[in-house]
């Protein structure tokens, strides 16, 4: 940790200390120190403090959260575009990024009620409620890295190996204005309103430095330890259980050899938003369904087996089956994604919804973009699915207290 970092941050740990000397209600004026510092509070110390372990998944650590975290139930993703012409602006947005999700995934709030002339700090409606396993992961695009030829922020050099768009697929419908971004923030928690307050005060800490590209929000649901159903009632993740070794995700998803000191521990976030046309699904026959992915719908057991974890054999299933093309491509990636819904469709009256594709990996261009156009071109679920959004981030890895996010970017 550099000299000014210690000086300037404040850390949760210390935070709390010192929220124990002065009482709950502690405010920290200095001058100099960024807007947030002045605002950061937490709501409760005690409730803090006594905040049930279970609630709380740690922040800091060789990799970010959220990432390999057991998936909570409500996730939201949102893209930024830097507006902030200079490195410096930059490292204040982070910095005041940092703080709030060290503040926020330890159930604590920034100050809700100091001063009645000026808005409050927090929009205040995560007071009173417990950290809910809030996990913030965040993600640089390639445009962050340089844009149009412009290295914006003179970090062009610490482009990651394989960062970039995925490249465009035949059967595309592909939405520019939900696609891409300069940083992604993933937020997931076990409480809705948690995850959002979260999401919100990220938007809110970014005025001035950074505009909202786009937000998506996904849910899940499944009976604990067990796998949850996507809207066409599949089973959905049962094969992460493969890479769940002791290496398994140093080989699928941590980043390797040849890229950036910073990506340690890192690693490629894909995104798809895939919408499903449960009209037509719907209306298809249980065999034609389970032909689609390979696997029964019930059970979640491959052809040709009794249960859920039993060894596929691909060879059981129809060639254009899902999961007969994934095990061709030979790759594993470690998936996470989350159902949306999102209203009407108004030009037919149908049901907007579907899958945020989202899969961890270590080299997209390997894994990933094979798999994809494989798929893109023979999957059966073609005839059920559109892609309507992408993009690629780069994670880096994790930090520790004092650290902020990007820090070995925009310091390097
Ligand atoms: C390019 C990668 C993938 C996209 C895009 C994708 C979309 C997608 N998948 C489902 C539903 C299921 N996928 C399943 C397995 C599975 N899917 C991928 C990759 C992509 N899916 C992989 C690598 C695998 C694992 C294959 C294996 O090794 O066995 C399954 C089966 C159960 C499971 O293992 O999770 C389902 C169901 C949908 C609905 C969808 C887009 C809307
Ligand atoms: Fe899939």
């Amino acid at each position: 940790m550099d000299a000014s970092t210690k000086q300037e941050g404040i850390s949760r740990r210390d935070f709390l200390k010192m929220s124990a000397v002065a009482g709950v209600g502690l405010a920290i004026g200095a001058t100099g120190m960024s807007a947030i510092q002045n605002a950061v509070v937490p709501a409760n110390s005690t409730a803090n403090e006594t905040e049930p372990a279970g609630d709380l998944i740690p922040m800091y650590g060789e990799h970010q959260a959220g990432i390999i975290t057991p998936q909570q139930t409500y996730m939201y993703l949102a893209s930024f575009r830097i507006t902030a012409s200079d490195r410096a602006a930059v490292i204040r947005l982070f910095r005041d990024w940092t703080r709030f999700s060290d503040l926020s995934t330890a159930g604590g709030t920034m100050k809700t009620g100091d001063n009645p002339l000026l808005p409050p700090s927090d929009t205040g409606e995560t007071v009173d409620l417990p950290a809910s396993k809030l996990t913030v992961t965040f993600g640089f695009g390639p445009t962050f890295f340089s844009q149009e030829g412009k290295d914006r922020f003179g970090i062009s050099s610490q482009t990651p190996r394989y960062l970039k768009d995925i490249p465009r697929m035949p059967r595309d419908n592909i939405d520019p204005l939900l696609s891409g971004g300069d940083v992604c923030v993933q937020v997931c928690a076990e409480d809705q309103q948690v995850a959002f307050h979260a999401v919100r005060n990220f938007i809110r800490l970014s005025t001035g430095s950074a505009t909202l590209n786009w937000i998506q929000e996904g849910f899940i649901s499944g009976s604990p330890g067990k796998t949850p159903r996507n809207l066409f009632g599949f089973k959905d993740g049962t094969a992460n259980g493969l890479h769940q070794t002791p290496t398994g995700y140093d080989d699928v998803v941590w980043a390797g050899e040849g890229e950036p000191a910073w990506m340690k521990g890192g690693t490629y976030m894909a995104y798809r938003k895939v919408r499903m046309l449960l009209e037509v699904w719907d209306r298809s026959s249980l065999s034609d369904q389970e032909d689609t992915f390979g696997r029964h719908k019930d059970s979640g057991a491959s052809y040709g087996t009794k249960d859920e974890f039993d060894k596929v054999d691909p060879s059981r299933m129809p060639e254009s089956a899902h999961v007969r093309l994934a095990k061709q491509s030979k790759q594993l990636i470690h998936r996470r994604g989350y159902s949306y819904t999102d209203g009407v469709d108004l030009r037919t009256g149908n049901v907007n919804a579907g899958l945020l594709f989202i899969s961890y990996q270590k080299n997209p261009d390997e894994q990933f973009v094979p798999m994809l156009k494989l798929m893109q071109s023979q999957d059966k679920l073609n005839e059920y699915t559109s892609h309507i959004a992408s993009a690629m981030f780069a994670c880096p890895g994790g930090l520790h207290e004092g650290q902020y996010i990007g820090q070995n970017i925009l310091e390097s």
